[in-house]
């Protein structure tokens, strides 16, 4: 299955037919991820290199006076109180005084085109977009900084969707240096399996000695992912699929996985590998993106 989802078109723009004006929540990929240690809470110092795409979801948000955060489409197999755009709804509303708070409500429309637990960052990215938009639709005016507090509650990845630009991340990924990448094209395939996050960093032989790099010295040739081999063992669906994409370009996993990705510098060659991928392959061609789409125009409404 190939995912249409390109966020151009329709970029902040309202649909004529729904008069709803449609957020978007890019995905990122992890060029490198490198993992240099680990702090005593348990979390992972890294350093990575997060690309932001011209692809994602789309979220729509209809404010109110309620007080209540609903949403229009429920994902199948999340619980709406654990979706991430309503966890960040509700931290939005607790972080401004109750007597406002009481009168901040808001139905909220999904359109989900990205797998999740993919590495792609959709969920991270949906919380994200929920905070920008809300502070701006509510008038709530907190910076960005605040933002991405708030948001890292939620996620090691959100800060880098409020950021809004390809970065150098290091930390738990919430440390960000904005930099310049040609704006590459990326073929990103879904093995068809979901691995869990904090089932990978929990695993005692995981890599965790890489030595620290300068990002004046990144080439992606001198990078690599610190989770790829230990997923590859234990997912084979993402050690075949990554296997597949090395013939054609330099490929790797993004994140936890369980998407891997090759790269490409013309569209055309990388729509002509995703034309081969075996059938019921699930992917999507995106282009890098050193602005975040989230960004990339006059918000609405503001
Ligand atoms: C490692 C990355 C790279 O992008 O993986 P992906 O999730 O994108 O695959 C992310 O930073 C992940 O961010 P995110 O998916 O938001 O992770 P969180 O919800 O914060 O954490 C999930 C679990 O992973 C572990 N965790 C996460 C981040 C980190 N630096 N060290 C960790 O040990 C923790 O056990 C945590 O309970
Ligand atoms: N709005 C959301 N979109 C995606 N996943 C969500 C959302 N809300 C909660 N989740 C949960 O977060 C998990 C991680 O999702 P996601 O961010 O897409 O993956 P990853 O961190 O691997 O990039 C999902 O498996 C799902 O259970």
């Amino acid at each position: 299955m190939v995912i249409n989802a390109s966020l151009h078109p329709i970029k902040n723009q309202a649909s004529p037919s729904t008069g709803l004006t449609w957020w978007p929540s890019p995905a990122k990929l992890n060029l490198f991820l490198h993992i240099n240690g680990r702090y005593q809470n348990g979390y992972h110092q890294l350093q990575s290199l997060f690309q932001l795409l011209d692809f994602g979801d789309k979220i729509a948000f209809e404010v109110n006076a309620s007080g209540h955060i609903t949403l229009a489409q429920s994902i199948p197999g999340v619980a709406d109180q654990d979706n991430l755009i309503v966890k960040a709804a509700k931290l939005l509303q607790n972080h401004v005084l109750p007597e406002k708070a009481k009168n901040l409500g808001c139905h909220i429309h999904l359109n989900k085109v990205l797998p999740m637990g993919g590495g792609i960052g959709g969920g991270s990215s949906n919380a994200a977009t929920t905070l920008v938009a809300l502070n701006s639709l509510w008038k709530l005016n907190l910076p960005d900084e605040t933002l991405a507090g708030i948001g890292l509650q939620l996620g090691a990845d959100v800060p880098i969707f409020i950021f809004g630009k390809t970065a150098f991340a290091e930390g738990v990924g919430e440390q960000l240096q904005a930099v310049e990448l040609p704006q590459k094209y990326y073929l990103v395939v879904f093995p068809d399996c979901h691995v869990s996050t904090a089932e990978i960093f929990q695993l005692a032989d995981l890599p965790r000695n890489t030595a620290r790099i300068e990002f004046s010295d990144y080439k992606f040739d001198n990078t690599h992912n610190d989770c790829q081999e230990i997923v590859c063992e234990r997912y084979p669906n993402v050690a075949n699929t990554l296997q597949w994409l090395l013939e054609y370009a330099p490929s790797r996993m993004t994140g936890t996985g369980a998407c891997v990705f090759a790269i490409f510098e013309q569209q055309q060659d990388a729509l002509n590998v995703q034309a081969k991928l075996p059938k019921g392959s699930t992917s999507f061609v995106a282009q890098g993106r050193n602005i975040s789409p989230l960004y990339a125009e006059k918000q609405p409404n503001t």
